[in-house]
């Protein structure tokens, strides 16, 4: 592959801020190839979402198999994932094709609350698809519903979530802290050894739809240029941030960020 490549396999946001558009976006600013595979088309706008359709696993299978056996990927990005059925799916071909680093974003519900995976699917995710992954970026309401327990409200509950975390098998666990609402936006990362803190301050912003996706897509976008995950982690933090600090003001309800931010402003407009 002469250039870096990632393949996203997530729903389409009509409304362009989160899902597949979110990461075709985010690769392409961090100079990556972006190949998809498309799971659900989604009509959300910035208000939320107002209905979707799963595609069948067939035919997501079809698009991952287009993919990997002709262009080849350096990642997988994983974003929602509808059912058991498609979580399969991911975890069979990421397996036949020994892609090197996979990217899982557990998206199972939308801001506003609409499910985008199955209570089924949840269980696949954790018994197939984790044990797979290099980095796994849950956030605070994802946590609590997979450890089935309170959601963390201190940085110290963060670290216990995170080491029952890794023990489903991931290589690095970020913990998004986006959701703690005070304080700085710090993830929390833990690699089975070690914790380690992403920090930036905490923006007064209302535009963030999309951020879980953007930030996922960048790390996925850095271990395709050949970053560590700790490092690659960095960088997306640093990209995420830009890009809320620029929040969009489309829309009624909650605008998107945006991807171009961290390219104008550089690191200053990220963390440190
Ligand atoms: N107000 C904020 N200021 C700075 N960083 C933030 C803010 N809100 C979220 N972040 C950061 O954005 C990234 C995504 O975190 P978050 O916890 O919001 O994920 P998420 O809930 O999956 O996202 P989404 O809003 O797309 O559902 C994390 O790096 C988090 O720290
Ligand atoms: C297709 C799709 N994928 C993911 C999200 C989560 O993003 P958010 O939590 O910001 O709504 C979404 N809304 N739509």
């Amino acid at each position: 592959m002469p250039i870096p490549t990632v393949l996203s396999v997530a729903g389409s946001d009509s409304s362009g801020g989160a899902g597949i558009q979110a990461d075709i976006k985010t690769c392409q600013e961090l100079g990556v190839y972006a190949a998809t595979a498309i799971t659900a088309i989604t009509a959300q706008n910035t208000t939320g979402v107002q209905s979707w359709q799963g595609l069948d696993a067939s035919l997501v299978r079809d698009q991952i198999e287009a993919v990997l056996s002709d262009i080849g990927v350096h990642v997988i990005k994983t974003g929602m994932l509808v059912n058991a059925d498609i979580v399969t799916t991911v975890a069979e071909l990421a397996n036949t094709y020994r892609v090197a680093n996979i990217v899982v974003d557990p998206v199972m519900a939308s801001t506003s609350g609409t499910a985008l995976l199955s209570a089924e699917g949840q269980q696949v995710l954790v018994q197939k698809l984790l044990p797979l992954a290099t980095v796994f970026t849950p956030n605070l309401p994802e946590t609590a519903m997979l450890l089935n327990k309170p959601e963390c409200k201190t940085v110290a509950e963060m670290k216990a979530a995170a080491v029952q975390l890794h023990k489903m098998g991931p290589k690095l666990v970020i913990l998004k802290g986006g959701h703690l609402r005070q304080g700085e936006a710090i993830d929390l990362c833990y690699d089975g050894q070690a914790f380690f803190e992403l920090k930036a301050k905490r923006l007064d912003r209302k535009h963030t739809h999309g951020t879980g996706c953007t930030f996922a897509s960048a790390i996925a976008a850095e271990l395709a240029k050949g970053a560590k995950p700790i490092e690659a982690a960095k960088k997306a933090k640093a990209y995420v941030t830009a890009a809320i600090s620029e929040g969009i003001p489309l829309g009624a309800g909650i605008g998107p960020t945006d991807h171009a931010a961290y390219r104008r402003l550089g690191q200053e407009g990220g963390c440190n």
